[in-house]
């Protein structure tokens, strides 16, 4: 058995957590890419409120997984549901959908401040909530600005300091990003793509390149993700410490001899 999961015991989870179906759901999805089995049979569900963390050495197929998730590549069998009804993941419906994905390194933009880092990540933001315009938009919104940008400019700009006070980053909303630590650009980019307001939140290998302490820091700020937004949180790693700190529960991924090579299966 190449596939177990462990629960974290005693993790406060809200009532919706317990009682709701699943946000994400997989069934027995299986990836081939060419001649390798990229992800082997693979089974797990996203609660509400939950932290879930998929571990596993480089290779086993983790970022397979979340390019299925997101559509980038079919399954060749299995299911995906979202919410109790079937899913065929489309990459450019995924904020429609209620979904946010971060990338594997930062993919931040060194010559852009920290609060237009985070702008960056506002096109096809589905909807805005109404605030009096009054800040002065910013170099972002004029480099980055889409007609619908520029229209809901001031709005999008509350609802990313917000993120970025929620983050802990109050303070470094006009800093150069480039001349920030590893540990806070990594915060830039969860602050990202919450603009978009997910449901599931996506994070492949957040604790990449961070030392001991910061990871466990991140942990932290990642456990106490799912309050409304997202609602739920799906993470790749393949630092189990991190996993351990960070999530409600932990899908552990390994190769498989048994199957084609790169694969796995329970
Ligand atoms: N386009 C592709 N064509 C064929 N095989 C691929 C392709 N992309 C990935 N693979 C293989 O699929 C397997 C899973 O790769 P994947 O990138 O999902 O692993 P991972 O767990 O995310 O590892 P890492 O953290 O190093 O990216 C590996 O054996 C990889 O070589």
């Amino acid at each position: 058995m190449a596939l177990t999961s462990s629960t974290r015991t005693g993790s406060a989870q809200p009532e919706s957590a317990q009682t709701g179906a699943p946000v994400l759901r997989l069934d027995d999805v299986r990836v081939r890419l060419g001649n390798t089995v990229a992800l082997g049979t693979l089974s797990l569900s996203v609660e509400p409120g939950q932290v879930v963390g998929v571990v596993g050495p480089d290779g086993v197929g983790k970022s397979t997984l979340f390019n299925t998730v997101c559509g980038f590549v079919r399954p060749e069998s299995g299911q995906i549901t979202w919410r109790g009804a079937a899913l065929r993941p489309r990459p450019h419906r995924l904020t429609a959908v209620g979904v946010a994905r971060t990338l594997q390194g930062v993919g931040l933009y060194g010559g852009l401040t920290v609060l237009e880092n985070v702008l960056v990540g506002s096109a096809g933001v589905p909807r805005v909530p109404a605030v009096p315009a009054g800040r002065r938009a910013g170099v972002g919104v004029a480099l980055l600005g889409s007609a619908r940008f520029r229209l809901q400019g001031a709005a999008l700009r509350e609802l990313a300091l917000d993120h970025l006070s929620r983050l802990g980053l109050g303070e470094y909303v006009d800093a150069d990003l480039a001349a920030m630590p590893l540990e806070l650009q990594g915060r830039v980019v969860l602050a990202r793509a919450l603009l978009a307001g997910p449901e599931l939140l996506l994070l492949d290998d957040p604790a990449e390149g961070l030392g001991a302490a910061e990871a466990a820091a991140l942990a932290g700020l990642v456990r106490s993700l799912p309050a409304g937004t997202p609602n739920a949180v799906l993470l790749a790693t393949s630092d189990s410490e991190f996993a351990r700190r960070a999530c409600d529960r932990v899908v552990h991924l390994e190769p498989d001899a048994s199957d084609a090579p790169g694969g796995h299966s329970h």
